[in-house]
């Protein structure tokens, strides 16, 4: 990831404001050259380097405070018992004025304000020079967003934020820096796009009530104590500082707490504080759990050394302490090579982000800690900081934000753009031609020009265009749109109108093999198809194999609507298992109808089933009587029948699923035979409910109907999941397998997924990496004729993987152990319907087949 680029780019837009005289520009070289040689001096220093604001006060040598001494000292029980001096001693070699501590306190507060011309793209005047000179070197991340989210295409953003100053404004009072409730719903709404955290200096508790927000990630006492989630990363779990616990809704974390032996001497040290700076009128120490903050913003300026001879005197006795500075205050924090630097880092493999190129991290600070964060974002050339300032100050970060209301507005811009990018995708993906001639691009082009922003419209890509029409109210949405007039290809940038007429074969040019198909290896193009079956195993939903050719199947269900399709067809190579099956001489003497007619279906579903184990490579299902689907010990019967019967004919259990309804029963049942190591198909799910207690229970397979959920959305109401998918803009039936799928793999279930009732393309392209996606052929050959070119490949990202899984939040009742009570309030009216009219048809189907086999039962042969 280059960088550089951007930032230039991003900083061509304050060019304009910053239109010089030749005075103005020999000032900014001469800052630059100060800037300059401010970094090499703060480079060469080994103590903690600050940033400092940009005015006459970085002209004083710019030296922390104590070194980083190395934890060599074992860290023991008298260094608590050390009693620090009552009174500071002026005068003496070690006091604050030759450890600078004055000159690093004083730096923290600015003189010098950004003007708003600068960001306002009004002419500045000569006192604006360092402002406008350091926005060149720091651009507003307001500005730059478009190059920001420019880099951001295409990948996962995660958040880093740290608290005062950046989501809530500097206030008198620490305990009084309360968060408006605006920007309490910005956060809400990035963090539903984006794993978010807060990285701060308070202690972890205290920042939460803050926030209040569940659904975030928190780091306190600057990164020393994060509450992050459960994660695969060994990394991570085998970390000596890393134990299991719960947060306040009983949902387990990871809590990582690398100073937890420091935590008796932090507060032995606060405790001197208090007592010793009682004295100093304004001072307010702050316990912060592994570190403490002695702040001196309501302390008069002339006993700033007070204060600091104070805290200096007392932490001296401590070499295992150190001393940073923040917004008028000092932090007194362990010596561990720890920070919000390594918090990011931390965070970020917790989150399974840590080895992928497509996440951007950007983490947004105001204060000198948050330097650690973005530096090592710059270093590693990994994600952008942001800087929040009002003042120049040399920094990390790439961009700037001015105050927390700038902050605000860069994350609601992101949450805009994102809803934005998600629907160009979804643009992008609709792929069924309704008419060559009349397509997406036209309708916009017509509509802009009809409005009168025709103008506009032409150097635009159409997504813009759209965004375009959407603000100025002449569309609503582009899927609204695009309901009508789907469009034909992939939209890219807008074409001249004389191309409107030749697009789809443009954009698609279809080659064909010498048979008529499309086929990817003959021509070395790739296709659709191969690109969704690089994350998904795509199974072909065939009746009767009639298509096996052009879409080999690598698994297969037997069940009754297999056997009436086999008993339909004239000649199908199934048919002889059926007659087999009903010439079966142990059926043939059981007197009982009933029973009889129970033995011949287990032999012709089993027959049948022997024959597609010998076809696929992959494991065959066999239906369980849908008629059972209420009583545990009934299937666990049929299926102890079936695989005896399967074993007689020497099909190897392994080759074998056995199709069980998802009923509460059926999921009792699936426990106990997987747990015999027979494996299970639940199927007929349709709420998250149904979803998770197959998950708990273990089952080799969870199918989940897609299109039966969304069908059943379109003509009902009443069901409080497919409703809350509806309202945050989601199709009820891809909501339930993502959340299906992200429970499965953040919970460490070993289930497989199986999304079926699979309608269209746009389906297969939201699933993607899912386990198996079922789809019918017509489907397949679309996608199979597809050709991608190769700057569309971004088109086919994964959709579903097992780290972005990490990511999603579930609810305190979602996360409960399933049990029959839980299941049965949970199962929505959508599940009840559908489980019910499933089972329904499945029944209708088997006594079609019990029907059949009567009638043709004896066969001539018997
Ligand atoms: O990492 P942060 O979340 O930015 O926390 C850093 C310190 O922030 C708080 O102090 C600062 O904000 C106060 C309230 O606005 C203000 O009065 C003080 O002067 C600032 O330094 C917090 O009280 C500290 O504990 C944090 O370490």
């Amino acid at each position: 990831m280059h960088f550089g680029d951007d930032k230039f780019s991003g900083s061509l837009h304050l060019m304009d404001c910053c239109t010089h005289n030749s005075s103005d520009k020999k000032t900014l070289k001469s800052i630059e050259k100060l800037d300059t040689m401010d970094l090499k001096s703060k480079h060469a220093a080994p103590v903690l380097t600050d940033p400092v604001p940009i005015n006459k006060c970085r002209l004083s040598i710019h030296s922390s405070i104590l070194p980083y001494s190395p934890p060599a000292v074992s860290f023991s029980a008298v260094l608590y018992s050390m009693t620090p001096r009552k009174k500071p001693i002026p005068g003496k070699r070690d006091d604050v004025r030759a450890t600078s501590w004055l000159d690093s306190m004083k730096c923290s507060s600015p003189r010098k304000k950004l003007s708003k011309a600068a960001n306002n793209e009004s002419p500045p005047d000569e006192n604006d020079a360092v402002c406008c000179s350091w926005l060149l070197k720091y651009p507003s991340a307001l500005i730059s967003f478009e190059h920001i989210t420019s880099y951001a295409k295409g990948k996962r953003i995660a958040l880093f934020l740290d608290y005062d100053g950046t989501l809530s404004p500097i206030v008198n009072d620490p305990d009084s820096a309360f968060m408006s409730n605006a920007m309490r719903d910005a956060v809400r709404d990035v963090a539903d796009y984006f794993p978010t955290a807060i990285i701060s200096g308070r202690c972890r508790d205290k920042v939460y009530k803050f926030v209040g927000l569940t659904q975030l990630y928190y780091a306190g006492s600057h990164g020393m104590d994060i509450m992050g989630p459960v994660t695969n990363s060994v990394l991570v779990n085998d970390h000596p500082n890393c134990i299991r616990s719960t947060d306040k809704q009983g949902k387990g974390v990871n809590l990582f707490q690398p100073a937890r032996e420091f935590i008796p001497m932090i507060d032995e040290v606060f405790r001197s504080l208090v007592e010793n700076t009682k004295g100093i009128k304004g001072a307010n120490v702050e316990n912060n759990k592994f570190c403490v903050s002695v702040h001196y913003r309501l302390v008069d300026e002339n006993n700033w050394s007070t204060i600091a001879q104070c805290v200096h005197d007392i932490i001296k006795e401590y070499p295992r302490l150190r001393l940073t500075h923040g917004r008028k205050v000092l932090e007194v924090r362990p010596v561990i090579n720890w920070d919000k630097g390594k918090a990011v880092e931390f965070l970020l493999e917790s989150l399974g982000l840590s080895h992928s190129d497509d996440v951007l991290p950007i983490y947004i600070g105001d204060d000198r800690t948050d330097e650690d964060a973005f530096k090592v974002l710059r270093e590693q050339n990994r994600g952008y900081g942001i800087l929040v300032s009002s003042v120049p100050k040399e920094s990390n970060a790439f961009y700037s934000l001015r105050d927390p209301t700038e902050v605000m507005e860069f994350l609601k811009s992101l949450v805009r753009w994102k809803k934005t990018w998600s629907n160009r995708e979804e643009l992008e993906r609709w792929q069924h031609p309704v008419s060559p001639q009349v397509d997406i691009e036209l309708i916009a082009y017509t509509l802009l020009s009809a409005s009168g922003l025709f103008s506009v419209a032409t150097t635009l890509p159409l997504w813009k265009l759209l965004e375009i029409a959407m603000s100025a109210s002449v569309l609503s949405s582009p899927t609204s749109l695009l309901q009508n007039r789907r469009c034909s290809f992939p939209i890219r940038s807008l074409p001249h109108p004389q191309h409107f007429l030749i697009k789809p074969q443009r954009f698609f040019p279809k080659t064909q093999s010498s048979t008529g198909n499309t086929s990817s290896l003959e021509t070395g193009v790739s296709t659709e198809l191969d690109a969704v079956s690089e994350f998904s195993e795509i199974v072909p939903d065939t009746v009767v194999f009639d298509d096996f050719d052009r879409f080999p199947p690598t698994a297969a269900t037997v069940s009754s609507s297999l056997l009436l399709g086999i008993c339909s067809l004239p000649d199908t190579k199934f048919k002889s298992a059926i007659e087999t099956a009903l010439a079966d001489g142990e059926c043939y003497l059981m007197e009982d109808s009933r029973v009889r007619m129970s033995c011949f279906l287990n032999k012709a579903l089993v027959n049948v089933g022997a024959d597609l184990t010998k076809l696929v490579p992959g494991r065959v299902s066999t239906e369980v009587d849908a008629r059972l689907a209420y009583d545990t010990h009934g299937i666990l019967r049929k299926v102890h029948e079936l695989m005896r019967l399967y074993s007689e004919i020497e099909v190897p259990l392994e080759r074998l699923l056995f199709k069980i309804p998802a009923t509460w029963q059926g999921i009792e049942a699936s426990r106990l035979l997987e747990s015999e190591g027979i494996q299970t198909h639940l199927t007929s799910v349709h709420s998250f409910s149904q979803a998770a207690a197959a998950a708990q229970a273990g089952a080799s397979v969870i199918q989940i109907f897609v299109g039966r959920v969304r069908d059943w959305a379109r003509n009902h109401s009443g069901d409080p999941e497919v409703e809350a998918a509806c309202r945050s803009g989601e199709d009820p039936g891809l909501a339930l397998v993502t959340k299906a799928y992200n429970y499965i793999h953040k919970h460490g279930h070993k289930s497989k997924l199986m999304a079926a009732a699979i309608c269209n393309k746009q389906d297969i392209f939201s699933l993607t990496g899912i386990d198996y996606i079922v789809a019918p052929l017509k489907i397949l050959q679309s996608l199979k004729e597809s050709i991608i070119l190769p700057d569309e490949k971004y088109s086919f990202a994964r959709r579903l993987s097992p780290s972005s899984s990490m990511m999603y939040n579930f609810s305190e009742e979602e996360l409960v152990k399933w049990d029959q009570l839980s299941f049965a309030t949970a199962i929505g009216p959508a599940a009840e319907d559908l489980l019910g009219a499933g089972l329904e048809s499945y029944t209708k189907q088997t006594r079609r087949v019990e029907e059949l086999f009567g009638k043709i039962w004896p066969p001539p042969n018997v």
